[in-house]
């Protein structure tokens, strides 16, 4: 195994999978650990480390004493030139026993007025009395403040989703559920965002609701301002959503008739059960 170049991100090693997760190359690269394995893993310049588990799978440390991130080289991520990772002793793991969960991101999608921000506030509900922390990115509040620079057109909405990916990975590391609710119309840019975390970490949920019966509920009456020519470019009328294939979870409405928002969350909570998202 090869993995010179790399810088080691000692996340997702919890549960009952016991996977590490190596970035490679700016990709993720799962491999899988075995409890009590002592792996040597080769890193950066051709220095090796020794990465202990426990018999859980935890990983207990490195033989040198350090994270296995490259210490020594300097990188250029985008503009930003000479930038080298700087890492600290409280890793992910620690922070996901603090609060007894795994962080990772339920990236609700679908059209505008579909029920995105009632599923992730009753998820946010139900996870809270459970003891559980989560935090909800909606896309309507993020544009109030960090992406208020950005319109509707496809890359101010290619910029939104990106950001607030790269938000949402942050919160996961963090340790919490992060949910985030944004119509994110397009394939390309939600299949971004997963890649940026952790095989599993990134749950996605398809509220599956048809645009007539979105149209009818229309609670901001935007639809209709839409339909009279007033907003340019609104997803659904005159600009694209492009429908997940292929996704963790389907929330399906197909008439007036739909299952409460509570219901709906209660399917999530029953997926992060039975994966193990709520525990450490
Ligand atoms: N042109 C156009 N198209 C779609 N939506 C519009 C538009 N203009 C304003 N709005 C309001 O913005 C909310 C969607 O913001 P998002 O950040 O989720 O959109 S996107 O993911 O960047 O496509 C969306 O909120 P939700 O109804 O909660 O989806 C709308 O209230
Ligand atoms: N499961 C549901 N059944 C019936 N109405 C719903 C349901 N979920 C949401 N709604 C209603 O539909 C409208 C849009 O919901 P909202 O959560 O704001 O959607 P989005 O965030 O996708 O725009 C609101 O008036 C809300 O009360």
């Amino acid at each position: 195994m090869n993995l010179i170049g790399v810088r080691p991100a000692l996340s997702g090693i919890s549960g009952s999978k016991k996977l590490g997760f190596f970035s490679f190359n700016g990709g993720n690269q799962p491999i899988n650990f075995k409890p009590g394995g002592v792996y040597q893993i080769k890193v950066a310049v051709e220095e090796k480390q020794t990465l202990k588990l426990d018999v859980k799978g935890k990983v207990d440390r490195f033989a040198n004493g350090h994270a296995g991130k490259n210490h020594s080289h300097l990188s250029t991520i985008g503009n930003s030139t000479n930038i080298k990772w700087h890492e600290c002793p409280v890793q992910k793991t620690d922070r996901q026993n603090l609060l007894q969960q795994r962080g990772c991101v339920i990236w609700i999608t679908g059209l505008s007025g579909s029920g995105k921000s009632s599923v992730a506030c009753a998820l946010n509900q139900m996870l809270y009395q459970r003891g559980r922390l989560s935090y909800i990115l909606d896309g309507d509040n993020v544009r109030h403040g960090l992406n208020r620079d950005l319109s509707f057109k496809a890359e101010d909405r290619v910029e939104n989703i990106r950001r607030v990916g790269e938000v949402a990975k942050l919160f996961a590391d963090a340790g919490f559920i992060c949910i985030a609710c944004l119509i994110s119309p397009y394939k390309k840019d939600r299949a971004a965002c997963r890649a940026m975390l952790p095989s599993g970490d990134f749950i996605e949920v398809f509220m599956d609701v048809p645009l007539r019966v979105c149209e009818d509920r229309d609670p901001k009456g935007l639809y209709k301002l839409a339909r009279a020519g007033k907003i340019k470019g609104f997803t659904g009328i005159d600009d694209p959503y492009e429908s997940p294939s292929d996704v963790e979870i389907v929330l399906q409405c197909n008439t007036g008739d739909c299952s409460t928002p509570r219901d709906m969350a209660g399917k999530v909570i029953s997926y992060l059960e039975e994966k193990g998202y709520l525990q450490a």
